[in-house]
């Protein structure tokens, strides 16, 4: 994979408009196919040297043109090859007509492979142009492959995967190793898509990398070159109140352990001090939990109001175990003029009445960040989640232009999007992160980058980054608390 493309996500239309201008510049479309067919052919042998026989399934374009090339170079290097074909193989066009006339191997029926023991298949049946559900018959070869446990090594995206959404067209194989060329589609880290793919290799295939990073997005795979640069080293010469003061708001007597997850986690993540604003009726609640975070009787608006002239608390942590309600709103439409983190209840207090909030965020010049997992999504974007043809990381981005926010749709696969349109996919989250109080931590985290002064889409990517890997140092028998002493110092 070349270096500059590391983190870049290609959309397929913008894969099609990437070759249109590879061929524009006069590179041969022909020797990029031989590159990605050879470069599996390298893939199977690496992964399978003890594959009793290659069966290559090809599709009715490009993807298939590939896999004749894969067909090709493995014959040519003495191992045993069948080839199938989805539809007639005499209706290929450019490319993969010249692909499979240079094939020197006889192609059968799809519908006549039988899976044998000792088999590796290798799926090139659709890619980048799969545009509806697959057809019946490759949906009876999937079922074939997958009873018979045969290993597949997918051509660019197993089959049956749309490299737009992450969904699943019908079926889909599931690859043990899937190769796709110059960088990575949305369908490779969305789910269900992602765990489709088995581990991914991206190949380069010859295509110059401006002509690849011209034509690509604004959307990126969620690593520290996303936000590394916000990211300051400590200054010798700091102080705490330099590092940022964090202020959480706890809910009443029965649910104070949330904010308090959020609280301990921001102190955890950096921001220098941390006070947790309590309800009258739950100080000594909290007060009997805490150490190094502080305490404050904030129980109605005009207490949030006196605080409030204190600059110096110059983030917030909002919703995490604070209840539903008028007081949640209230809260939030004093905090948005300024960096506020609204979570679980702050959010679905605002489900039957958005309107103000965004156009508060619109205006304000404050920095907020939403934090929905799919249930709040669907609450609080209800239109939104309802549009069935699009992308999570499309959703995101409607949402983030809709709401003036920032919005971290959660997941397995969180996307982080700005108004701007702007966005990353995560992966580095193991599935233990599913806990309870999970969120009450990344809540945490997010409020101590604002706190520290990180603008809010780069405060959310770089928490939603730590969050990750501090699941994976936590491990599998991970609860929220041991999560929180495990969240990493900042890259
Ligand atoms: N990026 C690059 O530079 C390079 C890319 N390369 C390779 O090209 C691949 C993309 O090729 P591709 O555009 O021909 O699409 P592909 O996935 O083969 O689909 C074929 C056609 O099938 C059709 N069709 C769609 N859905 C269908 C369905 N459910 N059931 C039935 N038919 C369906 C649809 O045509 P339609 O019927 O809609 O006219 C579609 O166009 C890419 O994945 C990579 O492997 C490499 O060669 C190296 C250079
Ligand atoms: N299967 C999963 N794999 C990786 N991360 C996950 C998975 N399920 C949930 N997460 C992450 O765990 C956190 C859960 O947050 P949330 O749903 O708000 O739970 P809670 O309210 O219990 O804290 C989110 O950051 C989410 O992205
Ligand atoms: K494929």
């Amino acid at each position: 994979m070349l270096e500059v493309l590391r983190d870049v996500l290609v959309t397929p239309t913008e894969m099609t408009a990437i070759d249109n201008a590879a061929a524009a510049s006069g590179i041969d479309s022909f020797a990029l196919m031989r590159s990605a067919g050879t470069a599996v052919s390298a893939a199977a042998l690496r992964l399978f040297p003890e594959a009793l026989r290659f069966v290559v399934l090809c599709g009715p374009g490009n993807n298939g043109g590939d896999g004749y090339v894969a067909a090709s170079a493995l014959a040519d290097g003495g191992a045993a090859v069948a080839v199938f074909a989805l539809g007639n193989p005499e209706a290929l066009k450019g490319d993969a007509a010249r692909a499979k006339s240079a094939c020197p191997l006889t192609v059968q029926p799809l519908e006549a492979y039988e899976p044998k023991l000792g088999d590796v298949v290798i799926d090139a049946l659709f890619g980048a142009g799969l545009t509806r559900d697959l057809p019946a018959e490759a949906q009876r070869t999937i079922a074939r492959a997958s009873e018979g446990h045969v290993p597949v090594i997918a051509v660019d995206l197993p089959s049956g995967v749309d490299g737009r959404t992450g969904e699943i067209r019908g079926a889909s194989f599931a690859a043990v190793h899937t190769v796709t060329f110059m960088a990575r589609k949305p369908g490779h880290l969305l789910m269900p898509g992602r765990v489709r793919c088995g581990t991914l290799e991206v190949f380069d295939i010859g295509i110059p990398a401006r002509l690849v990073s011209e034509r690509a997005g604004d959307l990126r795979l969620n690593t520290p070159a996303a936000w590394g640069s916000h990211a300051s080293a400590l200054d010798p010469a700091t102080h705490k109140y330099r590092r940022g003061h964090l202020g959480v708001f706890s809910g009443g007597p029965r649910s104070t352990g949330a904010a308090r997850l959020s609280a301990t986690a921001g102190l955890a993540a950096g921001a220098g001090l941390v006070t947790l604003a309590s309800p009258t009726e739950a100080l000594a609640a909290n007060a009997s939990h805490l150490t190094a975070v502080m305490l404050r009787e904030i129980h109605g608006t005009e207490d949030l109001a006196a605080w409030l002239k204190d600059k110096r608390v110059n983030a917030f942590v909002l919703g995490p175990g604070f209840g539903v309600g008028k007081k949640a709103r209230d809260f939030a439409l004093m905090l948005c003029d300024r960096a506020l983190v609204l979570d679980a209840d702050g959010m679905t207090s605002f489900e039957k009445d958005r309107t103000e909030l965004f156009e508060r965020a619109a205006s304000s010049g404050g920095r907020l960040v939403m934090t929905p997992h799919e249930g709040e999504f669907a609450r609080l974007f209800p239109e939104i989640a309802a549009e069935a043809a699009l992308s999570k990381i499309e959703k995101a981005q409607a949402a983030a232009r809709l709401s003036h926010a920032v919005v971290v749709y959660k997941g397995p696969d969180t996307v982080v999007a700005a108004p701007s349109g702007h966005a990353v996919v995560n992966d580095n989250a193991p599935p233990s992160l599913a806990t309870a109080g999970s969120g009450d931590v990344l809540a945490g985290i997010m409020g101590a980058h604002l706190a520290q002064g990180m603008p809010a889409f780069e405060a959310a990517a770089a928490a939603v980054w730590r969050h990750g890997e501090a699941g994976r140092r936590a491990g599998r028998g991970m609860t929220a608390e041991t999560l929180v002493e495990c969240i990493p110092p900042l890259p």
